[in-house]
């Protein structure tokens, strides 16, 4: 059989692939996109705020100040959208990390918005906080899908990065992606737990790692010993994969430390159950 050339090839690509189509902007001009802040050091996230049920516009409720040298903006100058995926254990920094990214893309004049899972009502609903206190203006939403009517089409039109924590509580995670990325231009900076505290997927979290430009792994300090922290364990005897809350329930530990949790917990439930099972007045 004679070896097929490239140009007598059926291309599945109507009108046929060329080099200089992979650069031709997609929808917008490039006035759009701001050059980067004057001001490095310190300012405050352009935040899209036009919810008529939200004070409107809503100040900026923290500031990190920013060294751009040690912020990495990963290839925020494409016309075509991205999604980064920042994922790791409880207390590796996932919602920091989230926030110095946001801050970074905003110094550089992009549009930003940022949403969060209404499940999580720790600190309220109208700001994203981390574990020590960092706090931003954020969306509290059961899905992802009902953003771009809560925002308004015209204003979500606008936006440049939307930013996702606690990706894990969202089922629609890869739907939006694709189709803020690819086909509304977005970037898309998403913040999740990979595991679940049985170390199980958590969500649809992995389900977008085929999407993603980049995937950032981040690690905690081991409760126990100090050592890098990949999973997080959870000190109660609660069984549901979904249980909203912080260091009074999730612990980050080491591998072995984590294994040897897993044993004492089990220890102890099984201990319980037998207390539960001698027990007459308990069913
Ligand atoms: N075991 C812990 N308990 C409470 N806070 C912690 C613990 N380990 C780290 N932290 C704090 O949490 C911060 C990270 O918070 P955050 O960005 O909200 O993490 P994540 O989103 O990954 O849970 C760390 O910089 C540290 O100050
Ligand atoms: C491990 C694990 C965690 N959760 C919950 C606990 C917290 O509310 C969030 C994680 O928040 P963080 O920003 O990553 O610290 O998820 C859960 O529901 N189930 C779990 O197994
Ligand atoms: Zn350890």
């Amino acid at each position: 059989m004679l070896p097929t050339s490239i140009s007598s090839m059926k291309s599945l690509i109507f009108p046929p692939f060329s080099p200089l189509s992979l650069h031709f902007p997609k929808t917008k001009p490039f006035a759009f996109f701001s050059l980067p802040s004057k001001t490095p050091n310190v300012s405050y996230p352009k935040f899209l705020h036009v919810n008529p049920s939200m004070p409107s516009p809503r100040p900026p409720i923290f500031s990190i100040p920013i060294r751009q040298s040690h912020i990495e903006t990963p290839q925020s100058s494409s016309l075509c959208g991205e999604v980064h995926v920042i994922v790791g254990p409880m207390f590796a920094g996932k919602t920091t990390t989230l926030l110095h990214r946001i801050q970074a893309e905003s110094n550089n004049g992009r549009t930003v918005a940022v949403i969060k899972s209404n499940k999580d009502t720790r600190y309220g609903l109208d700001s994203i906080v981390t574990h020590d206190g960092m706090k931003l203006p954020c969306w509290a939403l059961a899905s992802l899908s009902s953003f771009r009517l809560k925002i308004g089409p015209d204003a979500y039109d606008q936006l440049d990065v939307i930013g996702i924590d606690e990706a894990q509580f969202f089922e629609d995670l890869y739907d939006f992606c694709c189709e803020a990325a690819d086909h509304d231009g977005k970037t898309v900076i998403v913040a999740g737990l990979d595991g679940d505290y049985l170390r199980r997927s958590f969500g649809s979290v992995l389900n977008i790692i085929p999407l993603a430009n980049s995937v950032t792994k981040l690690t905690a300090q081991c409760e126990l010993c100090g050592k890098r922290a990949f999973f997080t364990l959870r000190k109660t005897d609660e069984t549901e994969t979904e249980l909203i809350g912080g260091a009074e329930v999730y612990m980050p530990v080491c591998r072995q430390h984590y294994v040897d949790g897993q044993v004492v917990i089990g220890a102890a439930r099984s201990v319980l159950e037998s207390k539960k099972l001698q027990c007459g007045t308990c069913t």
